[in-house]
């Protein structure tokens, strides 16, 4: 298990000092995919340094399996340390060498025999579904072929932990797929845990289990991939699942409202409020949705669950609201 606990980190620059991490708490419990979201400037790349102590924290703990990393000397560190391997967006692959020689070199360095080193080598090229390209160089291969070396390598040390920093950033959507698919198997068949550290919310959803929102260095909120997604709690959570105000159908829709924001405070609390206070989780369909001066006008296509009774709950609560009208929409197609 990996515990992130009341985790800082600040820089000195030439404004003073910057905080990239501010009090982050995370529990990562073995055998998890979890998802590290957020956007460009969020934090997340000084999170994924300071969970190996690249980087030291500032303050807080990094404690795996119940052993404060922070504590360790600088030897048992390097041990430690080699437990937890890393895939990156750009692969890093050493270019002089071919694939084989690639996933032989953490080995090299740990003192690994080279036959033996070579043997794990070629079943790691199985594993990853590459056996025929031992003697090819990275230079001679795609994207895709790339980072599955890079995983090879990165499985070369026998981990238990994989972190992935934008693995699949530079991978169109089909490689990206059949990596996160890759990487899936590896959870379930290797027993490693996986930290997936993305700004896309379709990797998240494609693979993790759980995941943590990071924004300005904060963890908002936390939770299954399931709940994060079906009701994100905070503004952050919500930016990231409905980028453009409207959300991807998440269940069958058998009610649509149409909610009229006459210039009440923001739209943003009603659908937390619906989910928290009446436990209705709604779709946002769509929304044309302008704050002026700090106060929601236009409008908004809710759906609502199959269940009635909870359809009508969600409908006379969004109706009790100050400023906003609501009602049904018998004629929507989708
Ligand atoms: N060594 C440093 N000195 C000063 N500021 C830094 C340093 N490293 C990171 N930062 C700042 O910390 C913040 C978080 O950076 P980080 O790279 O962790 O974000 P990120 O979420 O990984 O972003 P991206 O997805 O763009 O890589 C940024 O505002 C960055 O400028």
């Amino acid at each position: 298990m990996i515990e992130i606990k009341r985790l800082s980190k600040t820089f000195p620059t030439a404004e003073g000092t910057f905080t990239a991490l501010d009090d982050v708490n995370l529990t990562i419990s073995d055998g998890d995919i979890y998802g590290i979201v957020g956007m460009s400037g969020a934090g997340k790349s000084t999170l994924v340094r300071c969970i190996n102590l690249l980087e030291r924290p500032t303050s807080g703990q990094v404690v795996i399996d119940g052993e404060d990393m922070m504590a360790l000397s600088t030897r048992a560190l390097r041990e430690r340390r080699r437990s937890i391997s890393m895939i990156f967006q750009q692969f890093n692959l050493l270019m002089q060498r071919t694939c084989l020689k690639n996933i032989c070199f953490p080995m090299e360095i740990a003192g690994v025999p080279k036959e033996a080193a070579r043997k794990r080598a070629l079943e790691l090229l199985d594993i990853v579904d590459l056996p025929d390209k031992a003697d090819s160089y990275p230079a001679q291969l795609s994207g895709g072929q790339k980072q599955r070396i890079a995983i090879a390598r990165a499985l070369a040390s026998d981990p238990k932990v994989l972190l992935c920093d934008e693995a699949t950033s530079a991978l169109d959507p089909t490689t990206t797929r059949s990596i996160l698919r890759l990487v899936q198997d590896i959870n379930k068949r290797l027993g490693i845990t996986v930290i997936v550290i993305t700004h896309e919310m379709t990797v998240v959803e494609e693979i993790c289990s759980h995941v943590a929102v990071l924004e300005h260095g904060r963890v908002m909120e936390t939770g299954t991939v399931e709940e994060v997604f079906s009701n994100p709690k905070t503004e952050a959570g919500r930016r990231l699942v409905y980028p453009d105000g409207a959300a991807i159908d998440q269940f069958p829709v058998h009610h649509v409202v149409r909610v009229v924001f006459n210039g009440g405070s923001s739209y943003e609390p009603l659908i937390a409020s619906l989910a928290i206070d009446c436990g209705v989780r709604v779709n946002i369909l769509g929304a044309d949705t302008r704050n002026i001066d700090g106060k929601a006008f236009g409008s908004m296509l809710l759906g609502l669950p199959e269940d009635s009774a909870e359809a009508a709950r969600a409908l006379s609560y969004i109706r009790a609201q100050r400023d906003v009208t609501a009602e049904e929409v018998h004629d929507y197609h989708g």
